[in-house]
């Protein structure tokens, strides 16, 4: 199957002198196509650090990473940033969405910027996907005027608006509670069935097992890694339990 990203013997420290720390040491991995992954291990393991690695919003300072063919520690800061903008879709824990804006015009704002679509085709998408999402009437709302959920669902939206080709979630669901988060699960399942391949980082076993591959770092490198068939909507809890054995077995 095509390998969308690769990740090859990743290194990045902070720090200078005594106070270095390696955060990603010599980590290699590959996502697939249409791959539903997950991202677990203990805090500090360098879980958001490999996220950037891996999403080009940082640097590494060894190694490379490979994006749909494009070796992300060659290409200059322009074309790192149109790779950015047009393949990749990047929901956080907290959708970070302008307060001066509409819902609508949150999710429609990356897409108007350097983009040849014209501005009506890129409103019918947003509308489009707003619909998909359960916050079609939301449009007009200030964003201060809808839940954390419904917000959480907006900035998905606004990931989606490109068609990426993987989505990078860092706790999407942390700030959420439990109903919400499984909504905006059920949604990732759905981007992730049109061939969206999705890249979480989780603390949290449920939301771990909807994926289909889950890596357990420690130290700044893979300790383990968990397979399970592609998640259908069923024995949900016999997941959770397998991944809360394994984190279990190696320490989290
Ligand atoms: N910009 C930075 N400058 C200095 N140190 C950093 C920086 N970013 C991360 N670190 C350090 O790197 C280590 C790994 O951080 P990272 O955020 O990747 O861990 P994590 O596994 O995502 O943790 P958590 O689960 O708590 O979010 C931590 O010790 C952190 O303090």
């Amino acid at each position: 199957m095509e390998k969308v990203l690769i990740g090859d013997r990743m290194v990045k420290s902070f720090g200078e002198g005594n106070e270095k720390r390696i955060v990603l040491d010599g980590i290699s991995l590959e996502i697939h196509a249409g791959e539903f992954a997950a991202v677990m291990g203990p805090s500090g393991s360098g879980k958001s650090t490999l996220m950037f690695a891996l999403s080009g919003t940082d640097r590494i300072d060894g190694g490379k990473v490979v994006f749909d063919g494009s070796d992300l520690t060659k290409v200059g800061e322009n074309e790192l940033s149109d790779l950015r903008r047009t393949k990749m879709g990047f929901v956080f824990q907290q959708p970070t969405l302008l307060k001066n804006l509409n819902i609508l015009d949150n999710i429609i704002l990356p897409s108007m910027r350097g983009n040849r679509r014209n501005a009506a085709e890129i409103l019918e998408r947003a509308r489009v996907l707003m619909k998909r999402t359960g916050i079609a009437d939301l449009e007009k709302r200030d964003i201060t005027q809808v839940s954390g959920g419904q917000l959480q669902r907006a900035g998905i939206c606004r990931a989606l608006m490109n068609n990426p080709k993987i989505i990078f979630g860092d706790e999407p669901t942390g700030a959420l509670n439990s109903r919400s988060g499984e909504e905006v699960m059920a949604l990732f399942a759905e981007v992730n069935a049109d061939g969206t391949a999705i890249l979480l980082v989780t603390h949290d076993a449920k939301v771990a097992a909807r994926s289909e591959r889950i890596l357990f770092m420690r130290d700044g490198n893979i300790a383990s890694e968990l397979k399970l068939p592609k998640f259908r909507g069923t024995d949900l809890d016999g997941r959770m339990e397998e991944v809360t054995i394994k984190m279990r077995e190696i320490g989290i």
